[in-house]
């Protein structure tokens, strides 16, 4: 298993409950969305996933490891198995393109050769694939503070690319980026998982996306999972329970007319 998550809820400390008995398992090279409203859990399932938040109930596996059992040198090494695509990058804005992305395996590398690559980036090559499989190669040495946010969040991609991880967490990884780019970029993290055996798993806004790139859907709500199905199954009927708090989908004929393959939706609340 790539993952295994039992009955995993969190209480944020202010005693705001963001996720409740959640059960899912992953096998390697699966890709899975995670759709649903606002506020629904994405991002914290996200983070539990990413070994970068402990639940307060349930347990976890990831990369048939139990970080919270773990020791820190086992934690850490984990960690560096699992590359995340954050909604903001941590990335220095003074950083230059291709010293942003190769520091996606600082985690892999010793002290030395992480401060000599910062100094005076080593792997050019390496970063230069990484930053063209989403289409921003030229843009090598331009520091991140003048990139556009949808170019920054390439650099952010790049780098989990560059990271090659067992485990692919990517949070709303083309929220900034426009309909061909997303295309673009959901193309190139979904042809490393094929490339790599990693496993995928987004948070998307855009359904027409997440059904397009992504063959299993999994749906949240209110902190719970409401369905987890393979893309083909999930129905207008059944994303219009999902966002039933946000005023539902358009009627069913009508969404019928905009479902993938040839779909440009987005449910209502997130245009
Ligand atoms: N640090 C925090 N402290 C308290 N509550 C939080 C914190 N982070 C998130 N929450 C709450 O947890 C719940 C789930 O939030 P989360 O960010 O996981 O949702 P999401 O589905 O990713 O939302 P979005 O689509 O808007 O990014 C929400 O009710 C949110 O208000």
């Amino acid at each position: 298993m790539s993952f295994a998550l039992e009955g995993v809820g969190l209480v944020h400390p202010n005693g705001q409950r963001a996720l409740e008995g959640v059960t899912l398992a992953a096998r390697p090279g699966e890709r899975i969305a995670f759709i649903g409203p606002s506020g629904a859990g994405k991002t914290t399932l996200l983070r539990i996933l990413g070994a970068a938040l402990r639940p307060s109930a349930g347990h976890v596996t990831l990369l048939d490891e139990s970080p919270w059992q773990a020791d820190a040198r086992r934690l850490r090494a984990l960690r560096a198995r699992i590359g995340t695509v954050h909604q903001q990058p941590p990335i220095a804005p003074r950083l230059r393109a291709v010293t942003a992305v190769l520091s996606g395996r600082l985690g892999q590398w010793s002290t030395l050769h992480a401060l000599g690559s910062l100094l005076r980036p080593g792997d050019l090559q390496g970063a230069h694939a990484a930053l063209a499989q989403v289409g921003i190669e030229d843009r090598l040495f331009e520091r991140c503070d003048r990139l556009s946010g949808g170019q920054f969040q390439r650099v952010a991609v790049a780098r989990v690319l560059y990271q090659r991880p067992d485990l692919l967490l990517a949070d709303e990884p083309v929220s900034a980026l426009d309909p061909t780019l997303a295309d673009t970029t959901l193309r190139a993290l979904a042809a490393q998982s094929e490339a790599t055996g990693a496993t995928l798993c987004a948070s998307l806004h855009a359904v027409d996306l997440a059904l397009r790139w992504f063959p299993r859907v999994v749906g949240l709500q209110a902190g719970r999972v409401l369905f987890d199905l393979p893309a083909g199954e999930v129905t207008p009927e059944r994303l219009s329970a999902l966002y039933a708090a946000e005023g539902g989908l358009p009627a069913a004929d009508e969404t019928a007319s905009v479902m993938p393959p040839a779909t440009a939706f987005v449910p209502s609340g997130c245009r």
